[in-house]
């Protein structure tokens, strides 16, 4: 198969992460013998640097003369901390997701058997862990109409939904429930909040094309404590944007690592697959962020396409990688040596090798006589 792929690496460790994706992908096309094409373009800070436009036209016409696109992540301390900077990073991502028509951002959540003691949560209450979050991408809060005061003493936020955003991504994500164990969870605050409450008419009305699958409701606050109480409770999570962005990072203590969480933003046209992190700005340059974020998005990527076999290598590698304690500092407290490209040399090596024995790679990468 032949892919166009752009690349938006972005900003703090998102080049770093996105490096070791496209490794993985490199290895999968030599293997698969596929034709990757890859071309980058600035988002982010960078691009603010150099264009001062966060997502500046050439960014948002490669991507949308792509098969799909791989992004890193955005954002700098130097906007962070300026709250009245009026060009932003973060307005280039959500610009990105909002033109390329981006609604639905799948977030799988699962614990890993080979890590489940590496999380804080008891193992008995993470072990089997599976979910899928299905989260709105381009509606409610964050694209509302922004109002400061004069003074600036005063702000609002809109939240709006309409009915056909909230059925397109519902559609989706009974979809993905009838192919997983057939029960999907409306997070809203439908006591208190009117899009909520259309959220839960709109979706109750469409479970009846579903009725292999079971609708169950709860409230975000609920639903925040129950995450951490009771994961296995849940199958597929339906929600909004801003509910959806909170609780996937919540959820990604389940797994022992925010490293660890890919996801994949689907639109009619186009798809973008982004790790669900941020530009860990503290750790830019210094080969400690994990990629496996990135690397299974790039896996979500092969999927996209129906490249399961390929999709599955990747995710058989990577399961090698933290079986092996080839991971970055965030999961290892064996070795303190194993670096952002370490662990994507690792993994596209297996992809190349997959019958190598563990000791030949860890020999090849990590230096050592022996790590197993
Ligand atoms: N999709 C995107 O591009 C996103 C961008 N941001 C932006 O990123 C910047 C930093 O935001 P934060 O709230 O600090 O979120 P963040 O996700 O960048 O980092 C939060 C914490 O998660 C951990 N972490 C994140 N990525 C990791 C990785 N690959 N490996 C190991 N540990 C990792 C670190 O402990 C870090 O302190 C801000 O400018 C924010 O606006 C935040 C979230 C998503
Ligand atoms: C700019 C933010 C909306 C990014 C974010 O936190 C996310 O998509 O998870
Ligand atoms: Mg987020």
């Amino acid at each position: 198969m032949k892919l166009n792929i752009a690349v938006l690496p972005g900003d703090g460790i998102g080049p770093e992460v996105t490096e070791q994706a496209i490794k993985v992908l490199k290895a999968i096309a030599l293997e698969f013998d596929h034709t990757f094409l890859f071309k980058e373009a600035a988002v982010g800070a960078v691009a603010i640097d150099k264009y001062n436009n966060p997502l500046p036209d050439n960014t948002l016409d490669l991507c949308k003369s792509s098969d799909a696109i791989l992004f890193g992540a955005i954002g700098h301390p130097k906007y962070d901390n300026d709250p009245s900077a009026k060009i932003r990073p973060e307005q280039g991502l959500l610009k990105l997701r909002k033109e390329l028509g981006l609604f639905a951002n799948v977030r799988p959540v699962k614990a890993y058997d080979t890590l489940l003691n590496k999380s804080p949560l008891k193992k008995n209450i993470i072990e089997g862990t599976d979910i899928s979050i299905y989260r709105e991408l381009t509606g409610g809060i964050y694209f509302g109409k922004k109002h400061l005061s004069e003074d600036g003493n005063a702000a609002s936020d809109l939240c709006e939904y309409s009915r056909e955003e909230i059925e397109r991504i519902a559609h989706l994500a009974f979809k993905a429930a009838q192919d997983r164990n057939k029960k999907v969870t409306l997070v809203d605050k439908a006591n208190v909040l009117e899009t909520s409450r259309l959220w839960r008419k709109v979706v109750t009305e469409l479970a009846s094309q579903y009725p292999d699958v079971l609708l169950d409701f709860l409230f975000v606050d609920n639903a925040a404590m129950q995450m951490i109480l009771n994961p296995k409770q849940f199958d597929v999570i339906l929600t909004e944007n801003l509910f959806g962005d909170v609780i996937s990072d919540e959820a990604s203590v389940i797994g022992g690592s925010i490293g660890l969480l890919a996801s994949a933003s689907i639109g009619e046209k186009h798809a973008m697959f982004e790790p669900i992190h941020g530009s860990y700005p503290q750790a830019t340059g210094k080969g400690i962020a994990n990629p496996v974020a990135s690397i299974l998005s790039a896996a979500m990527l092969l999927e996209h396409f129906h490249l399961h076999e390929e999709a599955d290598l990747v995710k058989e590698a990577v399961d090698k990688s933290l079986k092996l304690n080839v991971t970055t500092p965030d999961l290892n407290t064996k070795y303190d040596n194993i670096s952002t490209s370490k662990v994507g040399d690792f993994i596209a090596d297996f992809i190349s090798n997959p019958k190598d024995s563990n000791l030949n790679f860890t020999n090849i990468h990590l230096g050592q006589s022996t790590i197993i």
